[in-house]
């Protein structure tokens, strides 16, 4: 079974900074932390409100830390202009709305083709790993074929959120079609919105996945144990889920 990268999303301290201005929480400093605690990336949203990270928290991202840097941006020119500025290792192409709270489901990939075909072409010539976050849904990753990309991040929103077991497996059994769909048409997939200790083994287990990308629970649970253990268990039950789903392909 491949290996399974964790990428830290580090936006959610900068939440907290811009509650009161100044610099305190850093979310950089986090990035650090992330890094020594075992993270594989540093995930980082510069949404157009600017609500968490800053153009500054991108430079410096991208100066003084040494792990890969994936860039989540709206597909604005912007956006474009600051990916092709700061080369990120990668850029995943979000859906953004001004009024949302977070980011409410995927990226309408299908419908944006004719859009979204020059801010990939771009990233990718820039040597820009291009990823598309989108709901577990076939045609949106048939569309992500078509674009090009090589990555596809599935949102794993609906399933934290769920309210029963049977709404929770639903939406498991989608993401895991939507998986190995994915997976076999030579896309690289990653999943991530939401995830906690209680739900992401279930995601871990599924073989298709290379990476996860976590932050809002992990800065939540860092209030009450700190950053370095949240991530570090965040990391075991990543490795247990996977450990035990090959025991039980290989029994
Ligand atoms: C796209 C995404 O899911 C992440 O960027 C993360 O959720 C960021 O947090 P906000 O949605 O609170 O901006
Ligand atoms: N793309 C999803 C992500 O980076 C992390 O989402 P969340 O764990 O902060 O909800």
């Amino acid at each position: 079974m491949n290996y399974l990268r964790l990428g830290v999303n580090i936006d959610h301290v900068a939440t907290i900074r811009n509650a009161r201005g100044g610099g305190h929480p850093d979310p950089v400093r986090g990035a650090r932390l992330a890094a020594e605690a075992g993270a594989d990336g540093i995930t980082a949203h510069l949404r157009e409100d600017r609500r968490h990270i800053s153009d500054g928290d991108i430079e410096r991202l991208t100066g003084e830390i040494d792990l890969p840097l994936n860039f989540e941006m709206a597909a604005t020119d912007e956006m474009l202009a600051i990916a092709l500025k700061h080369r990120p290792h990668a850029a995943c192409i979000v859906p953004e709305k001004r009024e949302e709270v977070t980011t409410e489901g995927g990226l309408d990939a299908a419908g944006l083709h004719n859009h979204l075909t020059r801010f990939c072409s771009e990233l990718k010539g820039a040597g820009i790993r291009v990823s598309l976050f989108i709901e577990a849904d076939k045609r949106q990753i048939d569309a992500a074929v078509s674009l090009g990309a090589p990555v596809v991040e599935l949102h794993t929103g609906a399933y934290c959120d769920a309210e029963t077991p049977a709404e929770r497996s639903a939406h498991l059994e989608r993401i895991r079609e939507a998986a190995r769909y994915g997976a076999e048409r030579g896309l690289e997939m990653h999943a991530g919105h939401g995830l906690s200790f209680d739900t992401v083994g279930q995601i871990a287990e599924m073989p298709e996945f290379h990476e996860l990308n976590i932050g809002h629970f992990l800065v939540g649970e860092a209030i009450f144990g700190g950053l370095d253990s949240a991530i570090r268990r965040m990391r075991a039950l990543m490795d247990k889920a996977r450990a035990d789903a090959s025991g039980r392909i290989g029994a």
